[in-house]
C-alpha cells in the first residue's frame, strides 16, 4: 500500500466526493477562517474521517510544491494497473471503447490536463508508458481537478505490447500529430478507438506510430508548430464524442 498526500482545496474536496474510501485523514490549518476548508473539515467528519488541526508550516512541509490552501489529505493511492487489466476495462466498454494513450508525456501539468480531459470525456482508460511517465504525482492529481481518481490509468510495461492488445482487442487505433496530411475531422471516431498523444518535446515514438491505423492531425490555420499536448487531448477526445452522440 502506498500513501501520498492530496494537497489544496479542490484535490481533498474531489477525493472525498469520488474516493473517500482511500482517504485516511485530513488536515486543516489551525484556527482556518477559509469557509470552504471548514466545510472540507465538516463533510470529512461527517464520513467519519480523522480531522487534525496542524500549523501551517506543517502542511507546507507535507504539500511540496503544490498550494495546500489551508488543506491537505493523506490519502490511499489505488493500485497501479498493467495492461494486463486492459482486456476486462474493454470488455465492459464493448463498442463503446474510448481509450486514450499517452506516449511519454512528462510534464506534470500536461499530464493532470490530459487526465481531467479524459474523465470529463468518460474515457474508458488511460495508458501510460510506466518508464517514460511522470506518475499520479500530487501536482498531476491537482492538476487533473479530481480526475486522475475517476479514470483507470494503466501503467503499461510496453507501450507497444498494449497497442497490440487493443489492436487484437478490435480497437482502431489513431495517433495525433500535427505535422501530417490527414485531418482529424475525417477520421470515422465512432466503435472502439483508442487515440494516441505524442510528448511534449519528440511527440510519439517511431514504433507508436507504426502501430497506429491511422496518423491525423487537427489542422490549424495559425502560424504555430504544435498545440500544447493537453489541449491537443482535449479536442480530439471530444470531437470523438461528438461524432459518437456526445452521451456514451
Ligand atoms: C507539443 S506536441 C509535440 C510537438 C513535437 N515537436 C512533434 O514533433 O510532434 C505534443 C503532442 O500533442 C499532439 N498535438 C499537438 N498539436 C497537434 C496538432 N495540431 N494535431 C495533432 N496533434 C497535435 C501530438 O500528439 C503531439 O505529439
Amino acid at each position: 500500500m502506498s500513501e501520498t498526500w492530496i494537497v489544496g482545496i479542490n484535490p481533498v474536496e474531489g477525493a472525498l466526493a469520488n474516493d473517500p474510501d482511500r482517504v485516511r485523514e485530513v488536515l486543516i490549518e489551525q484556527n482556518s477562517k477559509n469557509a470552504r476548508v471548514n466545510e472540507i473539515a465538516a463533510q470529512a467528519r461527517k464520513l467519519g474521517l480523522p480531522v487534525k488541526p496542524v500549523g501551517k508550516e506543517q502542511l507546507e512541509k507535507l504539500g511540496g510544491e503544490a498550494r495546500h490552501q489551508g488543506v491537505i489529505a493523506r490519502y490511499e493511492t489505488p493500485p497501479l494497473r498493467s495492461e494486463n487489466d486492459l482486456p476486462a476495462l474493454l470488455d465492459a466498454a464493448g463498442s463503446d471503447a474510448l481509450v486514450l494513450v499517452l506516449d511519454g508525456v512528462t510534464d506534470p501539468h500536461n499530464l493532470g490536463a490530459c487526465l481531467r480531459s479524459a474523465a470529463a470525456a468518460k474515457v474508458t482508460a488511460v495508458v501510460v508508458p510506466k518508464d517514460r511517465a511522470v506518475g499520479i504525482t500530487p501536482t498531476v492529481r491537482r492538476a487533473s481537478a479530481g480526475g486522475a481518481d475517476l479514470v483507470p490509468v494503466i501503467a503499461a510495461t510496453n507501450l507497444a505490447r498494449a497497442l497490440r492488445l487493443l489492436k487484437d482487442a478490435g480497437v482502431w487505433i489513431t495517433g495525433l500529430d500535427g505535422d501530417t496530411q490527414q485531418s482529424i475531422y475525417d477520421i470515422d471516431l465512432k466503435g472502439p478507438i483508442a487515440l494516441v498523444m505524442g510528448s511534449e518535446g519528440d511527440g510519439m515514438r517511431r514504433l507508436t506510430r507504426d502501430t497506429c491505423d491511422f496518423v491525423a492531425k487537427i489542422p490549424m490555420p495559425g502560424n504555430m508548430e504544435s498545440l500544447n499536448v493537453s489541449v491537443a487531448t482535449g479536442v480530439v477526445l471530444f470531437e470523438a464524442l461528438r461524432q459518437r452522440g456526445g452521451a456514451r
